[in-house]
């Protein structure tokens, strides 16, 4: 007869685990995209991903992450640029906006400017292996716009409000706008930029807010499917809910009537 043993084996403790794919993350947060597409952006958090391995490129390392925040942001950017754009992600790190946004923008130029040497040299192999054409400057942003045009610089996490003006004040005639992808503490970062009188002689205006919360998050805000760019008109700070994402644009005034 088999001994039972004393201490059997308890249950798993561990709760089930959720569908962490691509697929089940892009169902989640309701974004349908066609399969080519997803296919790109699908290798494009991989690869990404494996070379985060060698060298510390991002924090977001699950679909969910990828999905929810870095896609998201990158889906709402892709409404605001029009055909034929040369556009500069400044402080591009792990290609976030600027990787995605040439997948999903294959019409529009993007061009990537890192800092750092060693990540900047991980980009330049990643938008190889992913056989994008993406020029990846190994520079400050705001210097290459002694020698480059852009239409638009787009950047996410890279600096305050403040610090973004300060940078990019001498170089107005090298790019028609900044969009700037925030959280919901950009209306400190407003706040101190007016304080340091940087933003006179600019329009800053809102275009595009967007939730930030994950869908299984009860407490979180009601996730849309709507991705079309919200109001071009600044709304009032309190129109905006401390869990919306925005994107703010920043150009000279009159720039853009
Ligand atoms: C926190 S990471 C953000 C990366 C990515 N944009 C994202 O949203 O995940 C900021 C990156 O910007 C780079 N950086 C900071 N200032 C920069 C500048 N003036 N020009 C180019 N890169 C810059 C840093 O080296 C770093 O890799």
């Amino acid at each position: 007869m088999t001994e039972m043993p004393n201490n059997p084996t308890p249950p798993n403790p561990t709760p089930p685990v959720e569908d962490d794919t691509f697929e089940a993350a892009l169902a989640r947060y309701g974004m349908e995209l066609d399969d080519s597409l997803a296919s790109s952006l699908k290798e494009y958090a991989e690869t990404m991903w494996r070379y985060n391995e060698q060298l510390n490129l991002t924090r977001h390392t699950t679909w969910d992450l990828f999905v929810g925040r870095d896609l998201r942001d990158c889906l709402q950017l892709a409404h605001l640029i029009q055909p034929d754009e040369d556009v500069l992600d400044l402080g591009s790190g792990n290609g976030v906006p600027g990787i995605p946004l040439a997948i999903i923008r294959p019409d529009i130029n993007v061009a990537l400017a890192e800092s750092v040497g060693k990540r900047a040299k991980v980009l330049d192999e990643l938008v190889t292996e992913l056989n994008l054409e993406v020029p990846v400057y190994a520079s400050r942003g705001e210097d290459l716009l002694e020698d480059f045009r852009f239409t638009t610089i787009v950047s996410r996490a890279v600096g305050s409000l403040l610090k973004f003006c300060r940078w990019v004040e001498p170089h107005w005639d090298g790019f028609d706008r900044l969009l700037l992808i925030k959280g919901p503490k950009w209306i400190n970062e407003r706040g101190e930029a007016r304080h340091h009188g940087v933003l006179k002689g600019l329009d800053l205006r809102i275009v595009a807010t967007y939730p930030l919360g994950n869908p299984l998050d009860e407490d979180s805000p009601a996730e849309t499917n709507d991705l079309t760019p919200a109001a071009t008109e600044a709304p009032h700070p309190s129109d905006t809910s401390p869990g919306e994402g925005v994107i703010l644009q920043l150009s000279p005034k009159g720039r853009f009537a």
